[in-house]
């Protein structure tokens, strides 16, 4: 079975990569970085390292890769496949988005079996994001035709993959905990079903605890973190003012979750706990800057703060501390991330109200933007 993944970097080597080929998969990587890509093809293996004490090693082997810049090459790897799976970023599913359609076309002219296709990405809904994109490229009637045969099942993805520095470029450590869920229920009754791979009816309840847990109480710690100097988040956790600010965040996005979908509160603060055990792996070096990265994107209306406390707010529970994260982002103004360069531009040029308003989609009236805005400026009057 051969399975095409978009996107070589952490995340596609060291967890989607590592796992389809343990399911028995060959796996084809699409990269536009000229050099991996030449390296996976030169070696046809990579190793994964395990951040643990015994440093335990994988090597993944039988894999290739394609320069996503070649066109023909990408096309017709999608219309031979048996699975896509992608982790590239969300904002770059737009610029495959053309090949995959492609690669549809073929298989569509030949009447190939039905194909999977997974974005494996830090949003809600990515794959059925990827499928409007494709879909943009493809006529009335083969849209139709690509419904009958063609399945886009979301999927949330959990596993820390910092940012690689190892000697072996294709190298990649990665913690030992990873969690893939894949909505079930937008595949075919006789999808094969991928090994280690869960599979729920209900994928929101899985996604949202998942996004608004591990990733609302990662940015948290990164953008406080960020702001009191820090580098990597193991340094970050060690600091009680701050793991204050992060437990107090989870504490209502917890509240939120289980207002919205019932869960067990006993059994969240467990998970809570588990989580920050797991962004204080000192086998790990993952940087605040790394887990920071993107600031609109981790601000925007969908996304693990606002969100969150939206659907906090719904309920009528009080968000300062998640607020207090939105400023915090706000203040994020590392000079090597472009989004934190664009947030400051609008902050020197708009002022605070218009750029939150813009960012979060809180306009100046809604409880909330008051809450950022009194946030931001006592933080910056701190800083
Ligand atoms: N690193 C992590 O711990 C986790 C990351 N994710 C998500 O996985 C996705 C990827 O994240 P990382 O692996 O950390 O990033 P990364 O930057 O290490 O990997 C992304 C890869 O995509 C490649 N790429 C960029 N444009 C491309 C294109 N047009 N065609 C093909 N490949 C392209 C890049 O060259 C890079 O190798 C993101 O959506 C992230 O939110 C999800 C869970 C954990
Ligand atoms: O990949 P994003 O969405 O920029 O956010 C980084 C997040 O991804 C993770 O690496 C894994 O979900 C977390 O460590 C972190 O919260």
């Amino acid at each position: 079975m051969k399975a095409v993944h978009f996107g070589g970097g952490n995340i596609g080597r060291g967890f989607i990569g590592l796992l389809l080929s343990q399911a028995g998969y060959r796996v084809e990587f699409v990269d536009v970085d000229d050099q991996l890509v030449q390296l996976l093809q030169q070696r046809g293996q990579y190793t994964v390292q395990l951040a643990n004490e015994k440093a335990d090693c994988t090597i993944v082997d039988q894999v290739s890769a394609i320069n996503g810049n070649d066109k023909e090459a990408v096309a017709q790897a999608v219309a031979e496949a048996d699975i896509v799976t992608t982790a590239v970023g969300v904002n770059v599913l737009k610029y495959i988005a053309g090949n995959i359609a492609e690669g549809i076309r073929r298989r569509l002219e030949r009447s190939s079996p039905p194909l999977t296709i997974i974005a494996c990405e830090n949003t809600i809904g990515g794959s059925t994001q990827l499928k409007s994109l494709v879909y943009e490229h493809l006529p009335e009637e083969l849209i139709e035709q690509a419904d009958r045969v063609i399945a886009f099942p979301d999927a949330a993805v959990d596993r820390i993959v910092p940012l690689q520095q190892n000697e072996d470029r294709l190298k990649v450590v990665v913690e030992p905990f990873y969690e893939w869920v894949v909505d079930r229920s937008a595949m075919f009754e006789d999808s094969h079903e991928i090994p280690g791979v869960h599979y729920t009816q209900d994928l929101q309840p899985y996604i949202e605890r998942k996004l608004f847990t591990v990733n609302t109480g990662h940015c948290c710690a990164a953008y406080h973190g960020y702001l009191q100097g820090f580098s990597t988040i193991q340094e970050v956790m060690q600091d009680q003012t701050i793991l204050n600010e992060v437990r107090g965040a989870l504490k209502e996005t917890g509240a939120a979750l289980i207002s919205q979908y019932g869960f067990d509160s006993v059994e969240h603060d467990r998970y809570i706990d588990k989580i920050l055990e797991r962004f204080r792996n000192p086998y790990l070096t993952d940087e605040v800057v790394r887990v920071g990265r993107s600031p609109i994107r981790k601000l925007s209306p969908n996304d693990r703060l606002v969100r969150p406390a939206l659907i906090a707010h719904s309920f009528g529970i009080e968000t300062p501390y998640l607020t207090k994260a939105m400023a915090a982002a706000l203040l994020f103004d590392y000079e090597e991330d472009p989004e934190a360069v664009q947030i400051q531009i609008s902050l020197m040029e708009r002022g605070v109200g218009l750029s939150i308003a813009d960012y979060t989609g809180l306009p100046s009236e809604h409880p909330l933007h008051e809450g950022i805005l009194l946030a931001y400026e006592s933080l910056k009057r701190r800083k």
